[in-house]
């Protein structure tokens, strides 16, 4: 099984969660050993449990100013999810970072995710536009399996 965390504000990185599922449970009838993927979605509203196996997460991009570059970022809507990385013993068990935005912000794209990457000191895996593609969903589908090495 692959642990999956997400927030969606506006539902695309929710379809893209619910398009990996899917793609793993076609995968994963036609070949046993391809494993599935259980979808975890935090919100504002989500109480730390405390997570106790590896996991990956999908993080939207939502900035205020900057380039995040020469200048700073505001962080908005997705924080609910640094703050659940933060809780003691999480992020040590997260395996890597994917980002999802949007290619129109330019250096922005995909931010958030790169930022967790080094706030977390995960790797960053991969990256997607919007609801993501199927060649997105094989793509990162592929990439976890490989970290995980199953
Ligand atoms: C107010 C706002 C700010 C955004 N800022 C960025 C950004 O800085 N970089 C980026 O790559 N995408 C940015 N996006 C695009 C979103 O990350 C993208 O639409 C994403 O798919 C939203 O995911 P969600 O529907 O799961 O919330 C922004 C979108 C909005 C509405």
């Amino acid at each position: 099984m692959i642990n999956v965390l997400f927030i969606s504000i506006s539902g695309n990185t929710r379809a893209f969660a619910q398009h990996l599922q899917q793609f793993a449970k076609t995968a994963h009838e036609a070949d046993a050993q391809a494993p599935l993927i259980a979808l975890k979605e935090i919100s504002d509203a989500t109480q730390s449990t405390g997570e106790t196996e590896p996991f990956f997460v999908l993080v939207p991009t939502y900035l205020d100013g900057g380039n995040g570059i020469d200048n700073g970022v505001k962080e908005l809507m997705t924080t609910a999810m640094g703050d659940y990385l933060a809780e003691p013993g999480n992020a040590e068990l997260c395996r890597g970072i994917i980002g999802s935005g949007n290619r129109n912000f330019n250096e922005q794209y995909c931010l958030t995710a790169k930022r967790y990457a080094a706030e977390f000191n995960a790797p960053f895996l991969a990256d997607y536009e919007l609801r993501g593609t199927d060649a997105d969903a094989a793509h990162i589908y592929q990439v976890m399996r490989d970290t995980l090495a199953i």
